[in-house]
């Protein structure tokens, strides 16, 4: 099946300063594509390239088959897109909200009402049609957000963090509803900082300082990018004994996750001469993606310092 996004060597600056940095990938039609990295990583200056809104200072990539350069418009028309300042009408009802965007996208009368139908019940609003927004909690207005985004029919959806700021059950149900939108065959491409909605994706990029470090689905960048065995060490005083296990030339990386250290071992028979060290319990775990990151990001700053 034909990529629904391509990008090769995708690159935006600002300034002398590089937001993304020569990002090469493709999306599969109907997927749940996450993009995940640190505060300022890129992510939201991938999706303003990707909706058109903002030209590429250079590379060259498609969305829908539309090219980023000289068919933005078309693909403005086209995609479905929620941003972190998403706007709804406060004053205004779930229905009234739902109508006035489909004014804006010029949807014909005779097909609206049935179009909202659908939206409604697909965002499980329905019962709320009559409520005012400003009377809606965070992950109510959030799931009207999307249904606006989705009121064009798109074959393609970004959004940009559409969870931030909601409870985790919400958050839980806004996930549910996105996969299921994906399953029936639209595209979705989300921004994240978190894991538990990361693993939930059918595939996820990994972005640090507008460089992409990884691609893959959770399940293989768990599998695959922790060259090691992983373990989990419990000492009494974590954060002093960090330097000290980082040093043993049979740990790869070391990393603090609440009271506990998170070790990588050369191989798995250093277990032994670990707990010895330290005179802690040392536990193997199967890698988090946290921890997946955590070492991708070490290993970029290693490169980038020549160690
Ligand atoms: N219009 C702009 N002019 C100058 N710098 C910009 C502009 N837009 C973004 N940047 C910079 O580009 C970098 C990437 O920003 P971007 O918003 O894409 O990151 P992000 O990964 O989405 O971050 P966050 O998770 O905080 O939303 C940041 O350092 C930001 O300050």
């Amino acid at each position: 099946m034909k990529p629904v996004v391509v990008t090769r060597g995708l690159t935006r600056v600002f300034g002398d300063f590089t937001a993304v940095d020569g990002l090469t990938m493709e999306i599969r039609p109907g997927e749940v594509f996450g993009l995940l990295g640190p505060n300022g990583a890129g992510k939201s200056t991938v999706i303003r390239m990707l909706c058109g809104i903002l030209t590429p200072t250079s590379g060259s990539g498609e969305v829908l088959g539309y090219d980023l350069f000289r068919e933005s418009e078309k693909i403005k028309k086209r995609i479905g897109y929620m941003s972190q300042k998403f706007s709804l009408y406060e004053d205004l009802t779930v229905r009234e909200n739902l109508e006035f965007y489909a004014g804006v996208y010029g949807i014909p009368r005779r097909e609206r009402e049935e179009r909202i139908c659908r939206l409604v019940t697909l965002a499980g609003l329905a019962g709320r049609e009559r409520e005012l927004v400003g009377h809606l909690s965070g992950g109510w207005r959030q799931r009207l957000a999307l249904s606006c985004a989705l009121i064009g029919e798109p074959a393609m959806v970004f959004l940009d963090e559409p969870t931030s700021g909601v409870s985790p059950t919400a958050r839980r149900e806004f996930f549910a509803i996105i996969r299921g939108l994906a399953a029936a065959g639209t595209t979705v491409l989300v921004t994240t900082h978190f894991m538990d909605e990361a693993e939930r994706c059918t595939r996820i990029a990994f972005l640090s300082e507008g460089k992409l470090l990884a691609l893959d689905a959770p399940g293989r960048l768990k599998e695959n990018v922790l060259d090691g065995c992983l373990v989990e060490l419990e000492v009494p005083d974590p954060v002093e004994r960090m330097r000290d296990v980082e040093a043993l030339e049979y740990v790869k990386e070391c990393s603090l996750h609440g009271r506990l250290l998170h070790v990588l071992l050369a191989g798995e028979e250093y277990l032994g001469m670990l707990s010895r060290f330290t005179g802690g319990r040392v536990n193997r775990i199967t890698p988090s993606l946290d921890d997946v990151f955590v070492a991708l990001a070490r290993r970029r700053r290693r490169k980038e310092g020549g160690l």
